[in-house]
Order: C-alpha cells, then sequence, then structure tokens
C-alpha cells in the first residue's frame, strides 16, 4: 500500500543539500531523500565522499612523496619516498566514512526528518515517488528543493564495464596503488588524479582529445601546467579511448599479470594504438542527475546540457516561469560544478525557503576554481582572451608574475610558478587571475577578495602591508606590474 508523506520541505540530495535542514525546520516536517553514492552508497554526496575531501587528502600524501626531489635542488638529500596505498587509503576512509555515517544517523534520529534511502523520481513539481521497505511511497511537499547533483560521464565503447575501468567515484578505493594507470581527459579530475598517482609512484599515460591540458583555462596557464605535466608523466594529446579488453596471464606464467587491460587508443588521424595498463580512469566530464529525478518529465526547463533551469532566486523555471516553492542548487543546475558554488547557493535557498516573501538573489561573480594538480592551479575571473572580446585589447593590461622572481621563490629554487593579474587599463578593475605553482589556491585569494568587493588593483597592492618576504609577495608584485592607473590620494 502507498504511504504518502506531506511534509513542509522535501529534499533530494543529502550533499549540499542537507545543510538546508536549519534551526528553522525544528518544528516542522521536513522529507530528505538520497539513493546513497560511490561503492558503497554512502549518505552525504559527492565532495565528501567521492569528490573534493577525499582527492585532497589524496594530494598531500602525493606532494609528500615529491618532498626528496623538491629537497634535492636546495640541497638536501631525503631518501627516496615510499607510498603505502593501504595506510593513505584507510586513514582517508577511515575519517570520511565516519563522518558519513554519523551523518546520516544524526538525520534519522531526527523526530522532524524522514530520510528515505532510495532513488527518488519526480512525478510532478513539487511531488516525488519512491520505493522503501516493499511500498511505495510518495512524497507531496509544499517546498522542495532538487539537490541531485552530477555523475561521470561513460562512453559507450566496448570493455567500460570491466572492474579495472574506473571513474572517480570508485578509483579511491582501489587495493592497491596501481602500476601503470591510465588517464582518460585533460580536465580538473583527469589532471588532479594524474598528479596523485605519478606523485605515489605509479607510471601514468594520460590521453586528451584536444592538444594541451586544461584547455578551457587562460592559455598562458594551459600552455604551460602542459609543459609541467609533460616532465612529470606521460602526456599523448590528440587521442582518444576506443576499447578496452582484459588481459589473461599466458599459462607460463609470463606476460601481463591477471588484472591487466590493454586499451585501445584513436589518434585524431585515425591511426590505431594499445596501451597495456593495470586500470583506467575515465574522466571526460560529468553530467547533471536531471534525467535521474525525471525532471524533463515532470515539466521543469532545461539547459541544453541537460542542467535544470532556474531564476536568480535558484527557482526552478516550467515554461519560462518560476515555480513557487520549487528550488534547485548545486551540480544539477549550475554551470560551475564547484563545491564553494553549492555551498553558496545552498545559503541562498536556505534564506529563501524560510522567507519567501523576502527573496535574496545568487552572487554568481568572481568564481574561483583550482586544480589540485602538480603543480597546483588556481583562477578566478575573465581568461585573456575573454577580457580582450569583452573590453577591447586595447584596454587590458596584464602581469604575469613568476615565483621564482621574488625572494621565498629564490629560497625555494622555484622554476615554474607563475601568477597572471588581467586589469582593466582604464580604471584599474581587476579581470581576472590565472596562476599555477605552489599554493596558487591561497595566494589567488586577495584577488578574489578584491574582485567580490570592487578594489582596484592599485589599491589592493599598496593599501596594505604584504608580509616581506612571504610567498604572497607574488600576488602584490603581479599587481604591481600593471598598467593601471594611481587614484588621488592613493596609499602610498
Ligand atoms: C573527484 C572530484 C573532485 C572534486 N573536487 C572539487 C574541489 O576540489 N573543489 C570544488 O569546489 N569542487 C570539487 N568537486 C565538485 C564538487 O564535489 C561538486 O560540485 C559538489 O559536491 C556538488 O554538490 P551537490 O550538492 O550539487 O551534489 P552531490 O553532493 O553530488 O549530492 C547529490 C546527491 O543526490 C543524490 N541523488 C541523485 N539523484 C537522486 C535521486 N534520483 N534520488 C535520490 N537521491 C539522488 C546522490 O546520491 C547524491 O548523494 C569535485 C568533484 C569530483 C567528482
Ligand atoms: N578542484 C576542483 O574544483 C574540481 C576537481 C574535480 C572536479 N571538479 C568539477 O567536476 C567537473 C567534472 O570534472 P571532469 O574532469 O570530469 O570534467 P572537465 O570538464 O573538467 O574535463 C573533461 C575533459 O574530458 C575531455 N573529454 C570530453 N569528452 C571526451 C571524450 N569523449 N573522449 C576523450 N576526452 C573527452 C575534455 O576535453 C576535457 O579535457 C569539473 O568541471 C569541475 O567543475 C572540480
Amino acid at each position: 500500500m502507498a504511504l504518502t508523506l506531506r511534509p513542509d520541505l522535501a529534499i533530494i540530495g543529502s550533499g549540499s543539500g542537507n545543510s538546508l535542514i536549519t534551526p528553522f525546520w525544528d518544528d516542522k516536517q521536513v522529507v530528505l531523500a538520497d539513493k546513497g553514492i560511490g561503492a558503497t552508497g554512502a549518505f552525504g554526496g559527492t565532495c565528501l565522499n567521492v569528490g573534493c575531501i577525499p582527492t585532497k587528502m589524496y594530494v598531500r600524501p602525493s606532494a609528500l612523496s615529491r618532498v626528496p626531489q623538491e629537497a634535492a635542488q636546495v640541497g638536501v638529500t631525503i631518501g627516496a619516498a615510499v607510498a603505502d596505498w593501504p595506510a593513505i587509503r584507510d586513514r582517508i576512509f577511515a575519517r570520511i566514512d565516519a563522518v558519513s555515517e554519523g551523518g546520516r544517523e544524526y538525520r534519522e534520529n531526527l523526530d522532524n526528518v524522514t530520510l528515505l534511502s532510495e532513488t527518488v523520481t519526480l512525478t510532478g513539481p513539487k511531488t516525488f515517488r519512491t520505493q522503501t521497505g516493499g511500498s511505495d511511497t510518495e512524497v507531496q511537499a509544499d517546498q522542495l528543493v532538487i539537490a541531485a547533483g552530477s555523475r561521470p560521464i561513460l562512453p559507450d565503447i566496448p570493455g567500460m564495464d570491466l572492474p579495472q575501468v574506473h571513474t572517480s567515484e570508485t578509483i579511491m578505493r582501489l587495493d592497491d596503488l596501481p602500476g601503470r594507470v591510465l588517464i582518460v581527459g585533460g580536465g580538473y579530475i583527469a589532471c588532479e588524479f594524474a598528479g596523485i598517482f605519478s606523485g605515489l609512484g605509479s607510471d601514468v599515460v594520460q590521453i586528451n582529445r584536444s592538444q594541451g591540458l586544461m584547455t578551457q583555462l587562460d592559455d598562458d596557464i594551459s600552455d604551460a601546467y602542459s609543459a609541467e605535466a609533460e616532465k612529470n608523466w606521460s602526456v599523448r594529446y590528440q587521442r582518444t579511448l576506443a576499447a578496452v579488453e582484459p588481459l589473461e596471464r599466458s599459462s607460463s606464467g609470463q606476460g601481463p599479470g591477471p588484472e591487466s587491460v590493454r586499451a585501445h587508443l584513436v589518434t585524431s588521424d585515425g591511426r590505431a594504438e594499445e596501451l597495456e595498463v593495470d586500470i583506467i580512469l575515465v574522466a571526460i566530464g560529468r553530467k547533471p542527475n536531471s534525467d535521474l529525478v525525471g525532471a524533463a518529465e515532470a515539466g521543469l526547463d532545461l539547459h541544453p546540457d541537460g542542467r535544470i533551469a532556474v531564476d536568480e532566486y535558484q527557482r526552478v523555471l516550467s515554461g519560462g516561469q518560476p515555480v513557487e516553492g520549487l528550488y534547485a542548487l548545486g551540480d544539477i543546475c549550475s554551470a560551475a560544478m564547484l563545491k564553494h558554488v553549492a555551498n553558496h547557493e545552498a545559503r541562498v535557498v536556505a534564506h529563501n525557503l524560510e522567507n519567501p516573501h523576502n527573496l535574496r538573489p545568487v552572487r554568481h561573480y568572481a568564481i574561483p576554481s583550482a586544480i589540485f594538480s602538480y603543480p597546483e592551479i588556481a583562477q578566478v575571473g575573465l581568461t585573456e582572451a575573454q577580457a580582450d572580446e569583452t573590453i577591447g585589447a586595447e584596454n587590458v593590461t596584464t602581469k604575469t608574475q613568476k615565483y621564482g622572481d621574488t625572494a621565498y621563490g629564490w629560497a625555494m629554487e622555484d622554476s615554474y610558478g607563475i601568477f597572471k593579474v588581467i586589469a582593466d587599463k582604464r580604471s584599474g578593475e581587476i579581470l581576472g587571475a590565472h596562476a599555477m605553482g605552489y599554493q596558487s589556491s591561497n595566494l589567488i585569494q586577495p584577488i578574489i577578495h578584491a574582485m567580490s568587493f570592487g578594489q582596484d588593483a592599485y589599491t589592493v597592492a599598496r593599501g596594505q602591508y604584504w608580509i616581506h618576504p612571504a610567498l604572497m609577495e607574488v600576488t602584490e608584485n603581479a599587481l604591481l606590474g600593471l598598467d593601471v592607473p594611481v587614484p588621488e590620494n592613493a596609499p602610498l
């Protein structure tokens, strides 16, 4: 028999959606539905279980494994690093699994929250249906938030169901460090895992369709990063994966191990190549889960890439009009699939759910991101090409500061770090920044701050002390190198 729940609020997705259950709802009824994520069906969404947090917890040991190399450049000999994959993996997931399980238990034990650990499908704009314990449950909510995220894309080619073929959802739980890894893709996930595995000691081959890695970034950064990556692991451009086949150990016990696979690659000019590896990571993008929740069938508007369409208040659109009390947030609707964006949208949605007569808009300006690869990359705002197109190249000023030309860069013996700032030469307005190098995700924060609060480049550079000789002088010097006006009574 069908059970019908009529909560004040229903949420699909326990990632960023979980944070919507504020004290405001303590005396009201909430339904939270999540099917679980990754190999363990975990509670709490992508970032915690299979995304930002575990990847960065792998980045740290991988970076430490490179210390002997870096130390040698400044005259210190350290013995070869040995990465203990099971120990690294277990440290990471002991912490993460406990947080995820604790989060699930907390929600299960709240009197005002019903947790449905099932896949749910919309039956109308604010109703959905699930199967729990063998009986249908229908949820008819006063207000509904769709925060169902995104999932990895797998190409439709032979061999994608082999156990050696992974996405970011499974690769972090491997039994052992793989000897030979093929990474398919040249974006965020591919570049982060290429950095992780090569640092820990695997032989990494990364293939990408285009010429260059992270080609969506500013050209100078994409070029510089690609050049560094080529030094640190094997990179092959203009190739795609066509098929994967399993390889068996020969009867003589010789040849590839029982768990190897042969990857069939195709070059852009049609040549076939083969590669034997232990595992393959496919990281060619993610798609929004709007199909999983049945958004189109429920009459919701979708972008061509499958994202749910929302207005500036994160209200879901149907026939071009916002549906009252229906919101979406995070990867399922956002152009920027980033956790800090999903978190901001969740704060806006939380406010709007609680204050339907005083809606607040989202702020999608100066959205930064970092790629925690080796080297690390960080970016915010326009690329130089976008700035040229937006305000005319004659009005654009840029400065690229090398880490190696600052005092701390000398201390590090840095040979590759760069920090590029782009500004409007007429006003000093900062339009963007793009950096590659040690801690670039931190060095870029003053630029994000300045762009968010409308501070001009000169004032930011000279209106505050910069600690000498900290690495942050890279950012200061980049700003000082811009050809921008000095405001009247400018700080000295
Ligand atoms: C490997 C990796 C590394 C990343 N690193 C970073 C980083 O360093 N920095 C950064 O800013 N971003 C990073 N991201 C992106 C970031 O993780 C996402 O942008 C963010 O987690 C999205 O949050 P969300 O709430 O929209 O979705 P999610 O956290 O994915 O939550 C959606 C939930 O909905 C559930 N669900 C989906 N469909 C249904 C359904 N029909 N019924 C019931 N439940 C359903 C899913 O199981 C999931 O738990 C990374 C992503 C990946 C994959
Ligand atoms: N540090 C971070 O903030 C972080 C880390 C990981 C993921 N993310 C988020 O997750 C999203 C998804 O990451 P991603 O790396 O999967 O996607 P991506 O969009 O960053 O990169 C996809 C890559 O795959 C290539 N590609 C696409 N189709 C292909 C095909 N058929 N064959 C071969 N190559 C193909 C593209 O050229 C591109 O290089 C990112 O865009 C980002 O928003 C963020």
